[in-house]
């Protein structure tokens, strides 16, 4: 990542002036016409070293043609992705604000294939096997609550990169996950959600896992204190903490100050950002709830396609050709968003994990060597599981004055074949409609056929066309298995990178600005006369408040 500006590679130029001559002449209908063999062309199999992860990408239904689609790689060739990946496989500082190495790949080096040269890359196993100790030992009822019951419930108090993983892989996993066993995650200061939760729990079987990188977000360790209070009002004595609080952070001594035994702190480093931890300790909940073998199978998918990221061509690779489409639209066709549309209700965080993921990589406005960008950098990323969208927001996809560039994704076999399958046919019937629908609408021509006699109302013809031409990317894999969701976030991780690498930005970074403030606020809460320093919508606002507590 040199922080270069994306506007300094000639590829870059070179798009507008296709995207200015051609874009009229990029309607996929015709282009599906003049090229019998675009499916072919545009479309890319995966298939995992020992043949157990399949993931099929089929881009063909994209504003592309095979000059946009080279300039598009040649964008990626001077923009020093390769350069910039290498790099950080290879442990180099490139989260350069905060002078860190950036090795979520290090945290599932399956086989140690990577040769990482950072301190802690070699810690990494040994994590690892404290968490399959101790997850073993709670799953096998080994570990004991205080009256000497054992676990039934677990509850992961973290925020942001620190929840969002684990809620989504163990959502995402529920046909792996250990029967009777509960898992709760308290994310919000909003008290509501901790009380709510505590409300469903029995402080003698229920583990809570407090995961914070940092140890000091404001949200975690007020929540952390209240369930120890709560804890503490059954359990009495302060020694039954132990057994019931563990720590997932780089931070120790802010653990060992909670009150958390330092054997029961899974640590992790400062290499590791929050929104990529969950192949970290912060995955303790996944594992604790799926098991070590499928963790492992987890971190394995993952790894894998962290080689194929590493070792493909770049028009080969999947990451690459993902990150590449998106800047098609985000930069050249003004795109601002970009859906995740999973057809499988498994998948039904995915998109709320990578609102994450993505926007806080990518929504910078300043590139590595603190210039502003003069186009557009992170999309907004939103979607929710299929079919739910379609009665929801498909409406202005298909319809609307904005275009929405989409991924449709699809698991081959449902994890639940009942009524012989049925419901999956019918949900795949869609996935494959969704996409079909949105490239070739339909004309005013087809309308008028199907009106008959109708068609000679004109407001009602109009109405019932679908321009067609909008974008998406469809995704199939064989099977939601812990290694291919593994493989099929590392996907996105990458493309992210891919993205934050072009357009000269570090992906890795995050300041926050409202955090500060807040504390800053909480302090003048009980007093009116405390409340200075704020422009006068928000000393009105607080004043109000203040004035009807
Ligand atoms: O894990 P901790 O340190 O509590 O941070 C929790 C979260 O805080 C947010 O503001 C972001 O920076 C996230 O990336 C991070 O995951």
């Amino acid at each position: 990542m040199s922080g270069k500006l994306a506007t300094d590679y000639p590829a870059w130029t070179k798009l507008q002036e296709l995207y200015d001559k051609d874009h009229t002449k990029l309607v996929l209908k015709d282009l599906f016409d003049a090229d019998p063999e675009r499916f072919s062309k545009f479309s890319r199999a995966y298939d995992s070293p020992q043949n157990d992860v399949h993931i099929l990408l089929d881009f063909s239904k994209n504003l592309i043609n095979d000059e946009v689609f080279s300039t598009l790689i040649q964008l990626a060739k001077e923009g020093g992705v390769e350069t910039a990946r290498d790099e950080m496989f290879a442990g180099k500082h490139i989260n350069t604000s905060e002078d860190r190495a950036v090795l979520h790949v290090a945290l599932r080096n399956v086989g140690n294939e990577f040769k990482i040269n950072e301190a802690g890359a070699d810690e990494v196993q040994g994590v690892l096997d404290h968490m399959t100790d101790f997850a073993n030992k709670v799953r096998s009822g080994e570990w004991k609550g205080y009256t000497g019951k054992p676990i039934d419930t677990i509850v992961n108090i973290g925020i942001g990169g620190s929840d969002l993983g684990p809620v989504m892989v163990t959502e995402a996993l529920k046909p792996y996950g250990k029967k009777g066993l509960k898992c709760h995650f308290v994310s919000n200061v909003d008290g509501t959600h901790i009380a709510e939760v505590t409300g469903e729990c029995n402080p003698e079987t229920t583990l809570f896992i407090v995961a914070s990188k940092t140890f000091t977000t404001q949200e975690t360790i007020t929540n952390a204190e209240s369930a120890r209070e709560w804890f503490l009002k059954s359990a009495g004595d302060k020694s039954h903490v132990a057994k019931h609080f563990v720590a997932l952070s780089t931070n120790t001594k802010a653990v060992t100050d909670f009150g958390i035994s330092s054997q029961n702190i899974f640590e992790f480093w400062d290499w590791v950002g929050g929104r990529y931890s969950l192949w970290s300790a912060i995955g303790l909940s996944i594992m604790l709830y799926i098991g070590p073998d499928n963790f492992q199978e987890l971190l394995a998918g993952a790894h894998e396609m962290d080689k194929h990221f590493l070792e493909t061509k770049l028009e080969d690779n999947l990451p690459v050709i993902l990150g590449l489409l998106g800047i098609w639209y985000n930069d050249y066709y003004g795109a601002q968003t970009h859906a995740l549309l999973p057809y499988d209700q498994y998948m039904h965080k995915f998109a709320d994990y990578f609102q994450q993921g993505d926007m806080e990589s990518n929504g910078k406005f300043v590139t590595k060597d603190g210039r502003r960008v003069s186009y557009q950098t992170g999309p907004i990323i939103w979607g929710q599981s299929g079919t739910n969208g379609q009665h929801a927001f498909y409406q202005l996809i298909h319809q609307g004055t904005k275009l929405i560039p989409a991924d449709f994704l699809a698991p081959i076999e449902t994890q639940n074949p009942i009524r012989g399958g049925l419901h999956h046919k019918i949900l795949l019937s869609n996935f494959f409609a969704q996409p079909e629908a949105l490239a070739f609408g339909k004309t005013e021509e087809q309308v008028r056929e199907e009106l008959g006699a109708q068609a000679e109302n004109e407001a009602l013809r109009k109405s019932k066309v679908f321009e067609g031409n909008r974008p998406t990317n469809s995704i199939l894999f064989q099977k939601l298995t812990p290694r291919t969701l593994g493989s099929l976030i590392v996907m996105y991780e990458h493309k992210i990178f891919v993205q934050g690498c072009i357009w000269g930005i570090n992906s890795f970074d995050q300041m926050g600005l409202g955090k500060v403030l807040a504390k800053r606020i909480l302090g003048q809460l009980d007093d009116s006369s405390k409340v200075v320093d704020h422009d006068s919508s928000t000393t009105g606002l607080i004043k109000h408040y203040i004035s009807r507590a």
